[in-house]
């Protein structure tokens, strides 16, 4: 594994997204976003799409975890669903590509085990990361050989609709930890520093932090939330 990917170890990786819809979709401010997240000390960057890849890495040499968002009519998945958008993110080189690894079916009623033999044999030499929903998608994504088994989906399937990432101290983490052969990085509502650190002391390799940072339609609406209740 290269250093860039080595200095991610027990460190923080900050998510710089803003989907079309989103008010600060724009690869500029996401290289921005990216610049500030290094400023605060963050070693990783996760991005969404070759564009905003290709200005974040003008902006901050930090290790890359690239997807391509893309929805398809014959799939619920939208992260790095087919090869296409595997071939884009490989015209800007991101250190890692990240890519759903749930039960559900890719386009094509394609399985994940068909995909990611096909995605290996094209790109034997690329790093990848398995965003997971479930203990058991997370177990077989480890067997299937992802370098890297992320949480990133859980409770945004149906097999986990209700799940918690933090729940009774994160044990669907631990749980994934204590069988994992490969590294297990720790995403999503990871939203407050002490969760950051706790996910870390349990063994998480590295930690994906995104909307609690970035996106500031989220925060704000946090606080209007909080003051309202
Ligand atoms: C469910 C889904 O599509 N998650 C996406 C994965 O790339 C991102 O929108 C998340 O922001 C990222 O995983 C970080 O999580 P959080 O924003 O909760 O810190």
């Amino acid at each position: 594994m290269n250093q860039k990917v080595e200095n991610l170890k027990g460190k923080l990786i900050v998510s710089c997204q803003a989907l079309p819809h989103e008010p600060l979709h724009s690869s500029f401010i996401m290289g921005r976003m990216a610049l500030a997240a290094k400023e605060g000390g963050a070693k990783g960057i996760r991005a969404n799409t070759k564009e905003d890849i290709k200005e974040i890495q003008s902006q901050v040499d930090l290790p890359i975890i690239g997807i391509v968002k893309r929805d398809y009519d014959d799939s619920k998945i939208y992260i790095t669903p087919t090869m296409k958008e595997i071939d884009e993110l490989m015209e800007v080189k991101p250190e890692i590509i990240a890519m759903d690894a749930t039960i559900s079916t890719r386009p094509g009623n394609k399985t994940l085990d068909k995909f990611f033999h096909e995605v290996k044999e094209k790109y034997p030499d690329q790093l990848f990361m398995a965003d997971c929903s479930t203990v058991e998608e997370a177990l077989h994504a480890d067997e299937l050989g992802f370098d890297f088994i992320g949480t990133t989906m859980v409770g945004y399937t149906e097999q986990s609709k209700g799940d918690k990432i933090e729940a009774n101290d994160f044990e669907i983490l631990r749980k994934i930890l204590a069988s994992a052969k490969h590294k297990v990085i720790a995403e999503g509502n990871i939203n407050t520093p002490e969760k950051a650190r706790r996910v870390i002391e349990l063994g998480a390799y590295s930690v994906v932090v995104g909307s609690i940072i970035t996106r500031p339609q989220l925060i704000t609406k946090s606080f209007v939330e909080e003051m309202e209740r």
